[in-house]
């Protein structure tokens, strides 16, 4: 279940649905999400991966790129730009339908972002293969922060965010995705209409963040503890929020949820006594 992230749910959704309705599409469709750490990103990724393929991130018509991980030497650049055409184009061939996931996108070298671009683009075939069908979905952090600033106005000002709209934040996204580093290659990317979306990740409250924090009781099977004002408190306690002055938004979105909730459900777990584990170790 998604949390706080209104605009997330209406635009990715409905993309998608024209994409897939539409017999005769011109272009891949190309989604670029933005916003901070673990406001939803990566998750989102996933949850359109588990709704087209049965393996979900594991298939094998899914390529999940993580700049820094799969291209850390900068020095090899020409390297990494024919294995990275060759991973595309071998997964293309294989399911037209195909969704290529790049992580980091703000990471990646402006040259292999200048290699995928063809990719993006109105060509009925590369190399052979037809893209028109596939999804391509570019995540970065870039943006983040006015984001950010945008939907802390809202909640300054007393509005709901579900008020905010699409349009108030495009532009911006498209003008820090062009002025930022690498911001040549995707600047081409704009200019020629090839990114279909901009979606903004909001940043998380901390209504969100317990949300998450009740998520994950369930999936422990301690359902028990969701209504516990206390246990839940005390791990929302142990994030960070900001700004400083009302501590609207967590830091960290829901990324460290588990970890802190796992914390604390240690904490009351009087299963291990201290002595034992000294035995065991
Ligand atoms: N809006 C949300 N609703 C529900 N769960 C969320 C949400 N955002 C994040 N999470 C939870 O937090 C975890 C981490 O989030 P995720 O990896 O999607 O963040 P991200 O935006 O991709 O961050 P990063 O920029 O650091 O890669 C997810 O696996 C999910 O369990």
């Amino acid at each position: 279940m998604l949390f706080g992230q209104h605009l997330v749910k209406d635009v990715v959704v409905n993309a998608i649905k024209a994409h897939w309705h539409n017999e005769n599409p011109k272009k891949p469709l190309v989604l670029s999400f933005h916003g901070y750490t673990g406001s939803g990103k990566n998750y989102v990724a996933e949850i359109i991966a588990n709704n087209t393929f049965k393996q979900g991130l594991r298939s094998n018509f899914i390529q999940h790129i993580v700049a820094t991980n799969d291209f850390p030497d900068k020095n090899k650049i020409e390297e990494y730009k024919t294995e990275l055409r060759n991973r595309i184009l071998t997964t293309a061939q294989k399911c037209h339908r195909s969704i290529f996931i790049f992580d980091e996108t703000d990471k990646l070298p402006e040259q292999l972002l200048g290699a995928i671009k063809p990719f993006l683009d109105y060509y009925s075939k590369i190399s052979g293969v037809d893209f028109r069908r596939s999804i391509f979905i570019l995540l970065s952090n870039k943006g983040g922060g006015k984001i950010a600033e945008i939907t802390l106005k809202q909640y300054e000002n007393g509005y709901p965010r579900e008020q905010l709209r699409l349009e108030s934040f495009e532009r911006d996204l498209m003008n820090f995705s062009f002025n930022e580093k690498g911001g040549l290659q995707m600047s081409e990317l704009i200019s020629n209409h090839l990114i279909d979306h901009f979606i903004p990740f909001l940043p998380l409250q901390r209504e969100h963040v317990k949300s998450c924090v009740g998520a994950y009781l369930r999936k422990r099977g301690r359902a028990d503890l969701v209504s516990n004002v206390e246990f839940v408190e005390k791990v929302l306690n142990s994030l960070q929020y900001f700004p400083e002055s009302s501590k609207a938004f967590s830091s960290s979105g829901c990324k460290r949820v588990d970890a802190k909730t796992d914390l604390e459900l240690a904490k009351i777990r009087p299963l291990i006594h201290s002595s034992q584990f000294d035995d065991e170790l």
